[in-house]
C-alpha cells in the first residue's frame, strides 16, 4: 500500500507543528521517519492514522484518498512504544482480539481465528507462552506480542511510534533485526518514529529527516549518509567533529593557523569545517597536508582500527574523534603531539555548502 502525502500543514493553537509536508512512501517499504524531539514525527504518524486532522492537505492509500476517513476504516495498525497490551488477557487472546471484535459478517470462525493466531505466534516465535499472561514476558516478548496483535488484521499499513523505545540496547538491537526480517518476510508497509539515527539507518529501506515540521531530506540511508542534503542532517546523524573558524575568499583560519581551501570562494565570515572520525589524517610531523596540532587524550584499538580522542592544541575547539587503520599509528600513545589534515570533509558558512562533499585544507 503506497502513501502519498500532501501539502500537510497542522497548528496545535497557534503553534504551527507540521509545514507543508509533501512525501511519497512506496508500497512494501519500511520508512523511519527521524528527528529530535519536538520536530513533529508523532503527529505526523497520527495524521497518517486518522487520529489527528490536518489543517489543510491530503492523505491517499494506493491513490485512494483517505483524508476524510475515519482511523478505524482506514485499516491502519498501530504500535506504540508501551505495550499497551491487556493484561487479563492471554498472549493468545491478546493476539486474536481484533479478530475477535470484527462484526459478525466480517469475523472468522473460531477455527480460522486459532489457525491465524497460531501462525502469527509461530512468525514471532512465542508458540510456547501462548497462555501466558503479559507480565510473565520479558519487554522484548510484549513487544513481539505487540506487533503479532496489530498484524492479525492485516492492517493495509502499519503505523510504529518509538516501538522499541522503552527496552535495553541489547533488546532493541535484535527487535529490530526481527522486524526488518518480518518485514523482508511480508512486504507490508511500515512507517516508524524513532530519533534515533543508529535505529532508523539500521532498519529502514527510506528515511525522512524531519526538523522544526518541516522535511529536510528523504533518501535512503546510505544516500542520507554520503549526501547529507543540509547542516542539520549532517549534524544529526552524528559521529562528526567540528572545527570553526573564519572563512576570508579561499582561506579558513583556525585559531591563529591560516588554512587554504582548494577553490576559490565568495564567502566571509565564521563557518564550521565538518569531519567525520574516518576522514581525518594525522601525521607525527607538521606538514602541509597536516597543519593543526594536537594532543592524544586517549587511544582505543578496535580490532583493525583504532579511534583516538584529540584535543586542540594551541588553537580553540573541542575534543576530536578520529578512526585510523591500525597500521597507521603503530606506537602512538595517549600524551603525544600529532597533527591533524583531512581526507574530504564539508565546509559549512550558516546554512550554506562552502564546497562540495570532498575537501581537503591545507596550511
Ligand atoms: N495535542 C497537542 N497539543 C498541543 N501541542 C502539541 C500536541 N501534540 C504535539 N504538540 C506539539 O507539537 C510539536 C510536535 O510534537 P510531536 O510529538 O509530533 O514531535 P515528535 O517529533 O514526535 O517528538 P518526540 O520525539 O518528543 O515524541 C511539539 O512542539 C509538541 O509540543
Amino acid at each position: 500500500m503506497s502513501i502519498h502525502i500532501e501539502g500537510i500543514n497542522k497548528s496545535f493553537g497557534k503553534t504551527q507543528v507540521l509545514h507543508d509536508i509533501n512525501l511519497d512512501l512506496p508500497s512494501g517499504q519500511l520508512v523511519g521517519l527521524l528527528g529530535p524531539s519536538g520536530s513533529g514525527k508523532t503527529t505526523l504518524l497520527r495524521i497518517i492514522a486518522g487520529l489527528e486532522h490536518a489543517n489543510s492537505g491530503r492523505i491517499s492509500f494506493n491513490g485512494n484518498d483517505v483524508t476524510d476517513l475515519h482511523a478505524r476504516d482506514r485499516q491502519v495498525g498501530f504500535v506504540f512504544q508501551n505495550y499497551a497490551l491487556f493484561r487479563h488477557m492471554t498472549v493468545f487472546e491478546n493476539i486474536a482480539f481484533g479478530l475477535s471484535i470484527l462484526p459478525k459478517a466480517q469475523r472468522p470462525s473460531k477455527k480460522d481465528i486459532k489457525q491465524k493466531v497460531d501462525q502469527l505466534l509461530e512468525m514471532i516465535q512465542l508458540s510456547q507462552v501462548a497462555q501466558r499472561f503479559p507480565a510473565q514476558l520479558s519487554g522484548g516478548q510484549r513487544q513481539r506480542v505487540a506487533f503479532a496483535r496489530s498484524l492479525a488484521v492485516e492492517p493495509r499499513v502499519l503505523l510504529l511510534d518509538e516501538p522499541f523505545g522503552a527496552l535495553d540496547a541489547q533488546v532493541r538491537k535484535e527487535l529490530r533485526r526481527w522486524l526488518r526480517r518480518l518485514h523482508d518476510e511480508l512486504h507490508f508497509t511500515s512507517v516508524f518514529v524513532t530519533h534515533d539515527q543508529e535505529e532508523a539507518m539500521d532498519v529502514s529501506d527510506q528515511v525522512v529527516v524531519m526538523s522544526q515540521g518541516k522535511v529536510e531530506q528523504i533518501g535512503t540511508p546510505d544516500a542520507i549518509w554520503e549526501e547529507p542534503a543540509s547542516r542539520f542532517v549532517l549534524e544529526f546523524l552524528g559521529e562528526v567533529n567540528k572545527i570553526d573558524g573564519e572563512l576570508n575568499g579561499s582561506r579558513f583560519k583556525v585559531g591563529h593557523y591560516p588554512l587554504q581551501l582548494p577553490i576559490a570562494s565568495h564567502k566571509q565570515g565564521s563557518a564550521s569545517w565538518y569531519l567525520r572520525p574516518h576522514e581525518i589524517s594525522l601525521s607525527t610531523e607538521v606538514n602541509a597536508q597536516h597543519p593543526l596540532p594536537v594532543l592524544v587524550t586517549d587511544v582505543n584499538a578496535r580490532g583493525s582500527l583504532v579511534q583516538l580522542e584529540l584535543e586542540p592544541k594551541d588553537w580553540p575547539g573541542q575534543l576530536m574523534e578520529a578512526q585510523l587503520p591500525h597500521q597507521h599509528l603503530i606506537g602512538v600513545k595517549r600524551g603525544q603531539t600529532l597533527y591533524l589534515g583531512s581526507q574530504g570533509g564539508r565546509l559549512y558558512a550558516g546554512e550554506q555548502q562552502v564546497t562540495d562533499s570532498s575537501l581537503a585544507l591545507t596550511a
